[in-house]
């Protein structure tokens, strides 16, 4: 008998400080290569792991209901807002578990630069116990960090076939063959403070919600801290 195969849910994480084409492009390419219908895009409230962002939670919200308001690709999950504590992915996949029991794959995208940090993840180990990940290429600068450890694990978890990987809920790593898209959240708050265009690294609703809030003008930006 042919085994059931259930549909997947796909979430895409971020801090979206602010939303950007590099987001909405990573997911546009990782829908048309597993023909994927729907992709949740999973703002966190507070990040664990770098500065707070810059935009408050509300204007980070706002933009990304901007940036996918007529693209039908995209779903918004709030979830992460509800929870007034560290966003800890390893809190909101055990949640999503609870949500749609343990057969349904669960898929959560991150860029290259997430994986080889992502030792730094609260209980990184038991990530794959709930979701497989699915991981873009980032620029082209960016190496595999040389922590053996880390390292050995990505590896041992790798599933190079997609349609294997649709077989199970969870515990593979897929590296997607996603072009690379050169553009950052922080390149983009760096351009904005020093007054340069971003015209072209924006969805323009987005953009000009950023000019007539004044986000990201007067507050010293650093670079995330990964
Ligand atoms: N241009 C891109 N190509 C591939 N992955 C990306 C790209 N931009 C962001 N990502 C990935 O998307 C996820 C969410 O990214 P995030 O919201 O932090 O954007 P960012 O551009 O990396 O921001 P920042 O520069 O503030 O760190 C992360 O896993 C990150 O690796
Ligand atoms: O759980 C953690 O410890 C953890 C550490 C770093 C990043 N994350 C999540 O990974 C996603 C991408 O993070 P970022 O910083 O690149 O926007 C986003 O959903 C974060 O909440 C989660």
């Amino acid at each position: 008998m042919d085994k059931e195969i259930l549909q997947p849910i796909v979430y895409y994480g971020g801090t979206f400080d602010p939303i950007h084409i590099g987001h909405l492009n990573i997911c546009k390419s990782i829908a048309y290569y597993f023909n994927f219908q729907t992709i949740n895009i999973l703002p966190n409230h507070i990040p664990p792991h770098r500065q707070q962002p810059v935009a408050n939670v509300h204007q980070r919200i706002a933009m990304i209901e901007l940036a996918i308001k007529n693209e039908p690709l995209f779903t918004l999950d709030t979830r992460e807002l509800l929870r007034d504590t560290y966003s800890y992915t390893i809190d909101t996949l055990i949640e999503m578990r609870h949500e749609f029991g343990s057969k349904r794959p669960i898929l959560f995208i991150i860029g290259e630069d997430s994986l080889y940090s992502l030792n730094k993840w609260h209980q990184w180990e038991n990530l794959l116990n709930y979701c497989h990940l699915i991981v873009c290429k980032r620029n082209h600068e960016i190496q595999p960090i040389p922590d053996s450890n880390l390292n050995l694990w990505i590896e041992s978890h790798l599933e190079p076939n997609k349609e294997h990987l649709l077989e199970l809920a969870n515990g593979k790593i897929f590296l997607a063959p996603t072009p690379y898209f050169d553009v950052s959240a922080t390149l983009i708050r760096n351009l904005l403070k020093s007054g340069k265009s971003c015209d072209r690294l924006l969805p323009s609703p987005v953009y000009d919600y950023i000019k007539s809030n004044g986000i990201y003008k007067h507050r010293v930006v650093h670079q995330a801290n990964k």
